[in-house]
């Protein structure tokens, strides 16, 4: 059951920080949510800024499977594009709607344990949970935490995680209720209608008739993941419709619900 006390983990993709109406609307539900005494985590991506700054630095990106192949040269554009401009415009948006922000990523405080996820893919990250002790000192100030999806290697190697898995791995760190906001109002089927719940059955079927897939198959699966783990569904929603995001600060169910 989810109660005052419950960390909602927020995830917001790249495509927010290109709408100025969306960032604000969705950062003044967070801060009022804040300073309402709501612990709220913030998660995002930044696919959007990524692409860009690596096209304007010369350098050809691919995803597979939704997932970014990231040699160790794109390294320093993928990081100053995601735990730099990304985050701190979003760190600019909400304290400007009123929260009191620590922007940091997956990379500080011990939060989780980071590896190379498949060396075909360059420095893509798989995490696991590791401490919460930091998250947890952030929240209890009444704080909002604002994650980007950098990792870090005990090695000490910068790692790019997709922001759902960075959100995923946050909700399970916290034991928190997790929401995937994107900028489609949640699954859609194959003639574009909204899909109010998914089980894996059905989600299985989907992705292979090819109607659940790129970014959307990432992030069903991390919120499956997470569903089935933590025994409570995952909402995957949008942060473009005001009503539905009213609607998430009563605490209501939005968008698609991944069920356990
Ligand atoms: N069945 C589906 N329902 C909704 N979106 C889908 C579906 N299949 C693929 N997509 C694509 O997935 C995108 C959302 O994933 P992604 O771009 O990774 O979002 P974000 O950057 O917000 O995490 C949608 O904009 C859409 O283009
Ligand atoms: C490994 C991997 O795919 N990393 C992602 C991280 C950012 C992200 O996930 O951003 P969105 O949420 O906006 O898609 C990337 O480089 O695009």
């Amino acid at each position: 059951m989810s109660t005052n006390d419950t960390v909602l983990v927020l995830k917001v993709g790249g495509a927010l920080m290109q709408s100025p109406e969306g960032m604000q609307g969705l950062m003044k539900t967070a801060a009022d949510m804040v300073n309402a005494g709501r612990k709220v985590v913030l998660v995002h991506g930044g696919g959007y800024l990524v692409d860009e700054q690596l096209q304007a630095n010369g350098m050809v990106s691919e995803k597979v499977d939704g997932l970014r192949v990231s040699p160790k040269e794109h390294m320093p554009v993928v990081v100053g594009a995601l735990a730099g401009t990304s985050n701190k415009v979003l760190q600019g948006a909400a304290t400007a709607a009123g929260a009191t922000v620590v922007g940091l990523s997956l990379a500080d405080g011990n939060l989780v344990d980071a590896t190379i996820k498949d060396p075909r893919l360059g420095m893509v990250g798989q995490v696991a949970p590791k401490d919460g002790t930091y998250l947890k000192f952030i929240l209890s100030q009444g704080w909002l935490p604002i994650v980007s999806s950098i990792a870090m290697t005990t090695d000490g190697e910068l790692l790019n995680v997709n922001a759902d898995d960075a959100a995923t791995v946050l909700a399970k760190l916290v034991h928190g209720q997790l929401i995937l906001l994107s900028d489609v109002p949640g699954v859609l089927d194959g003639k574009g209608e909204l899909l109010r719940s998914l089980n894996r059955a059905q989600i299985a079927e989907l992705v292979a008739q090819g109607v659940i897939a790129k970014g959307m198959k990432v992030k069903v699966e991390a919120a499956l993941e997470v569903a089935e783990q933590m025994g409570q569904p995952v909402q995957v929603a949008s942060w473009r419709d005001a009503a539905q995001l009213a609607a998430l600060a009563r605490g209501e169910h939005i968008g698609t619900q991944i069920q356990p």
